[in-house]
């Protein structure tokens, strides 16, 4: 865990004592699929008059560079949809290898096939792709409308643009729990890492969480059965703990804020489209950097991200138990994951 005797003198440090360098940015809560764990069906979208413009976001995300953060992820939504989103990439691209050691983004593969190239030339070296089934028809079911020949095209047209892909795939009971094995000799096949991600309880969706929820301790003891599976010390900045599938170049990642809670080495905070900074993804604490910026320019952003340091929670309180409400009523498309 980061702390403050950790940190250099401009780092951000939240009240807990955690070094605050890693950086989400939602460029948008838009999005060409709408995935049964993270949306209901019938979304309503911001209209676009509440969004940073692109030159927010970018003078915005430079205060957080010079405060200490190394890590940038582009996300949404899908932050593909936002049509100056390679304008942004491009312009943050450039810290890469001084004030930042990465810039990335996590997106559901539908376009990546037109931007791949101009991602890697942006100075992108590694994205990571959502993909939880790789049946076609199933792909739709649990996308309500999306097609996995895009999804995959997109996947190829980023390892041939030189770019690591990592896949995420949302664990989801009586959806793909029968695919998670065979995804993952898929991405050894194709020379993929892969994340699994236990399903969290944010905003309503159209079933219950209970329903879905996969702990992944038990997914993981399956998976040993089938997989020679070591430890592996890697740490991307993110809060996925790995394994290596042994003779492999592939990673196995898990995400389990359920069953093995990550909070204590949180190093990151979001900015949403509309310009607030959310402390955690399972709680409504956040300052309104828009309109900081807007009433009081970047002066004003620094005062504020300043006050959000004494906000930020310990952890989250996410539960999954039947019928429970959402920890928060905004959708992990609002918050950018
Ligand atoms: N609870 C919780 N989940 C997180 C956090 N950060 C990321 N996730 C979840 O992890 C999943 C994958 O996130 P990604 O966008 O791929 O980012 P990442 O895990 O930081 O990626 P890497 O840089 O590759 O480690 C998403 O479902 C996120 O919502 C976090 O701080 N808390
Ligand atoms: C919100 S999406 C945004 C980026 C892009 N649209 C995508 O799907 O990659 C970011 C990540 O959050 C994951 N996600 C969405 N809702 C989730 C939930 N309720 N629980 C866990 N992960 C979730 C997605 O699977 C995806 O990997
Ligand atoms: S997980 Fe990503 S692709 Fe799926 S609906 Fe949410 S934002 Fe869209
Ligand atoms: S749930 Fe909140 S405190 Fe925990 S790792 Fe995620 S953002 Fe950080």
């Amino acid at each position: 865990m980061a702390s403050i005797s950790d940190a250099r003198p401009d780092t951000l440090v939240d009240r807990h004592g955690r070094a605050i360098t890693y950086l989400r940015i939602s460029v948008t809560d838009r999005c060409d699929l709408r995935c049964r764990y993270c949306m209901s069906e019938k979304m309503a979208f911001l209209p676009r008059s509440a969004l940073l413009t692109l030159e927010e976001i970018a003078l915005i995300a430079d205060r957080f560079i010079a405060r200490g953060v190394r890590k940038i992820r582009l996300t949404g939504g899908e932050p593909l949809v936002r049509r100056d989103v390679m304008d942004l990439t491009r312009r943050l691209g450039r810290h890469i290898g001084t004030g930042l050691d990465e810039l990335t983004l996590t997106t559901n593969g539908v376009r990546l096939a037109d931007h791949a190239e101009a991602l890697a030339d942006a100075g992108v070296r590694r994205i990571n792709v959502s993909l939880d089934s790789l049946d076609a028809d199933r792909f739709r079911h649990i996308t309500r409308q999306g097609d996995l020949s895009k999804v995959l095209g997109g996947i190829r047209a980023a390892q041939a643009a030189g770019l690591a892909v990592k896949i995420n795939m949302v664990a989801l009971k009586g959806l793909n729990d029968d695919e998670i094995a065979p995804m993952l000799g898929w991405c050894v096949e194709q020379g993929l890492d892969l994340t699994l991600i236990e399903t969290m309880p944010l905003g309503v969706v159209d079933e219950d969480r209970a329903d879905r929820f996969l702990p992944l301790t038990d997914v993981l003891a399956d998976l040993k059965t089938r997989f020679a599976l070591v430890g592996d010390g890697h740490r991307s900045g993110g809060p996925a703990r790995y394994w290596r599938v042994e003779g492999t170049d592939t990673r196995l990642g898990l995400i389990s804020p359920l069953t093995a809670n990550f909070c204590d080495g949180c190093n990151r905070v979001r900015l949403t489209t509309e310009g607030k900074l959310y402390m955690c993804l399972g709680h409504d604490d956040q300052v309104d950097l828009k309109t900081a910026f807007r009433e009081g320019g970047l002066a004003a952003v620094d005062t504020a991200i300043g006050e959000a340091l004494a906000l930020k929670p310990a952890r989250h309180d996410f539960s999954v138990a039947r019928g429970a409400a959402p920890a928060v009523g905004r959708h992990m498309s609002v918050t950018g994951g």
